[in-house]
């Protein structure tokens, strides 16, 4: 886990402090790479004790193809319920665009069902890329998330932009792109949420899991962050846990969170932030 310190400590000592769209001020660098050997055991933080049940919810709900809360709200999630309007919808946001991206010609494309394909039928290939980023849902930066929502564009736009993943000796790696990335909040769910979607995919392609490498572009911590970040960087980092699964569903989307086991996860405490809007 100490790339992720590493970073955060780059971005202390490096960053520029700069406004952002929020309104709370960040510091930030700009195009920086970590990298976790996932053989070595799963990058979920060990300095601060995360809701590990927040992560795999929310990405058995992109993975549903799902963009409107009431599914995390039903499970005690709620960190996507600032963006939402009344109805809970979010727009076409990551689930929308995984599994159900609208081509120019109407044609809806299974970005995930055509990704497992690919890794299954043609490992080698260069091509194993899921996109976030479609440009016609982009938001209307003159109004805000919930209005957008409301009109059927993204609440937000994608942070986690781009997947690609890689298959050699057996293994499969993932590399996702992150153009935004809140380094204290976000970063800790990030690269546990690709974890887990790592081992899924390397699990139903019958892989072993090999890297996961972040890739990020505007990576951030905001002012009203800098104390908890001091506190974490304070902080000694324990073992890494493990993940099991206790089954091998039929397929990348039959996994339910009972099917996840996290394996000797031992925390230093939570230390809460407030998430800027
Ligand atoms: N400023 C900002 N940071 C983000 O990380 C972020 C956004 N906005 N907007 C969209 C999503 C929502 N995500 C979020 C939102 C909130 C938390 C958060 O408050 N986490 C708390 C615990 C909350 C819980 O698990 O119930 C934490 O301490 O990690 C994390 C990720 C990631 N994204
Ligand atoms: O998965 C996520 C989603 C969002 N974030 C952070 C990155 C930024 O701090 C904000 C988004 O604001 P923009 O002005 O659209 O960049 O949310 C994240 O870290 N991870």
């Amino acid at each position: 886990m100490q790339a992720y310190l590493d970073l955060l400590a780059d971005i202390m000592a490096n960053g520029v402090d700069k406004n952002d769209r929020t309104g709370t001020g960040t510091r930030s660098v700009f195009g920086r790479q970590i990298r976790y050997n996932l053989a070595d055991g799963f990058p979920l933080l060990t300095t601060k004790k995360l809701h590990f049940k927040s992560i795999a919810y929310e990405l058995l709900w992109f993975l549903r193809g799902d963009t409107n809360i009431k599914y995390l709200n039903d499970h005690g999630v709620t960190i996507w319920d600032e963006w939402a309007t009344a109805d809970g919808e979010l727009g076409p946001v990551y689930g929308a665009q995984w599994r159900n991206w609208l081509g120019p010609d109407g044609t809806r494309y299974d970005q995930i069902e055509i990704l497992v394909e690919g890794l299954k039928r043609k490992p080698d290939s260069r091509r194993h890329v899921v996109s976030a980023w479609n440009v016609g849902f982009l938001p209307d930066e003159t109004i805000g998330p919930r209005e957008n929502a409301a009109v059927g564009r993204m609440a937000l736009p994608p942070c986690h932009v781009l997947y690609q993943f890689y298959v050699a000796n057996g293994k499969l790696s993932c590399m996702m792109t992150q153009r935004s990335a809140d380094c204290f909040l976000g970063v800790p769910y990030n690269q546990a949420s690709v974890a887990l979607l790592t081992h899924m995919l390397a699990q139903q392609c019958g892989f072993e899991v090999g890297e996961l490498i972040m890739s990020f572009g505007d990576v951030h911590v905001y002012r009203n962050h800098f104390s908890q970040v001091e506190l974490q960087l304070s902080r000694q980092p324990l073992p890494p846990p493990r993940l099991q699964f206790g089954r091998r569903p039929e397929s990348i989307f039959d996994y339910r969170f009972a099917d996840f086991q996290l394996l000797d996860y031992q925390a230093h405490p939570h230390i809460a932030g407030a998430v800027s809007v």
